[in-house]
């Protein structure tokens, strides 16, 4: 049986004071679920000062992208060393957001997802079509394609480890929820493509998230769903209420 994942993606949002009081608030009130990892992708700033308040607690502390490279020359940028270096236990890479506005590849995410592994960060590896990829009837080849690259030279064991994100852009903050059954077909064309790059066994044990509008109302329809193992959530985690709303569904559903 596949463990639960719920991650918030903050994306560019709260201030130092706001990402303190919600991780205080949500830490007592987070369930405990043996069935359930709950993560948050905070701003790089705030990265050590979460680890700190979530390190007794079921909370995991992730970073939303990172350089691919130990150190160098490349100002303004966050290594996987220096995250691994504070306690910061995922990092998301290539989210749409990273590939449509900073220009991030496929080979970019690849050699991300290779530079994790190095640092025993867990990649959340995020994989999805425009709406006119969608409308033209390539989701499926898209995603595959994207999978088969970021995961390029990665071992069994480790793609093991991985959590896949299927997040269709056209879903992404526009309150347009991918149905659950539409949802499913594609992280089970996922799962297909890692079993035939790797093998059944891999294919059962990675974890596949859904990403894309996901709120309180929708999100037990979707992990009700044999390929759905969890969500990448932007706006609806950004509340306590309702990102403690979505770990209950996670640890009860
Ligand atoms: O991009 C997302 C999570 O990474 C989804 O964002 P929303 O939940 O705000 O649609």
């Amino acid at each position: 049986m596949r463990k639960r994942i719920i991650a918030g993606n903050w994306k560019m949002y709260k201030t130092a004071e706001e990402a303190r009081s919600f991780t205080e608030e949500v830490l007592g009130k987070a369930p405990v679920s043996d069935n359930l990892e709950a993560v948050i992708c905070a701003p790089a700033l705030y990265l050590p000062e979460l680890v700190q308040l979530t390190n007794a607690s079921s909370i995991g502390i992730g970073a939303q992208t990172m350089h691919e490279a130990d150190e160098g020359a490349y100002t303004g940028e966050v290594s996987p060393a220096m995250l691994a270096s504070v306690g910061v236990g995922y990092v998301v890479l290539g989210h749409s957001e990273r590939r449509q506005y900073f220009n991030e590849t496929d080979a970019a995410v690849n050699r991300k997802v290779h530079a994790a592994f190095n640092h025993q960060l867990t990649p959340i590896v995020c994989v999805g079509e425009s709406l006119e990829e969608r409308e033209s009837g390539k989701t499926v080849e898209l995603v595959a394609n994207q999978v088969k690259q970021a995961f390029e030279g990665i071992s069994e064991d480790l793609a093991k480890t991985a959590v896949i994100a299927y997040e269709p852009i056209w879903a992404i903050g526009t309150g347009k929820t991918a149905t659950a059954e539409d949802a499913n077909e594609v992280c089970g064309a996922i799962r297909a493509t890692i079993a035939e790059v790797y093998n059944a066994d891999v294919a059962d044990h990675i974890r596949i998230q859904y990403g894309g509008s996901v709120k309180p109302g929708n999100i037990k329809e979707l992990l009700s769903m044999d390929h759905i193992d969890g969500a990448l959530v932007g706006g609806a985690s950004l509340e306590p209420a309702s990102y403690l709303q979505l770990l209950e569904a996670g640890a009860n559903e």
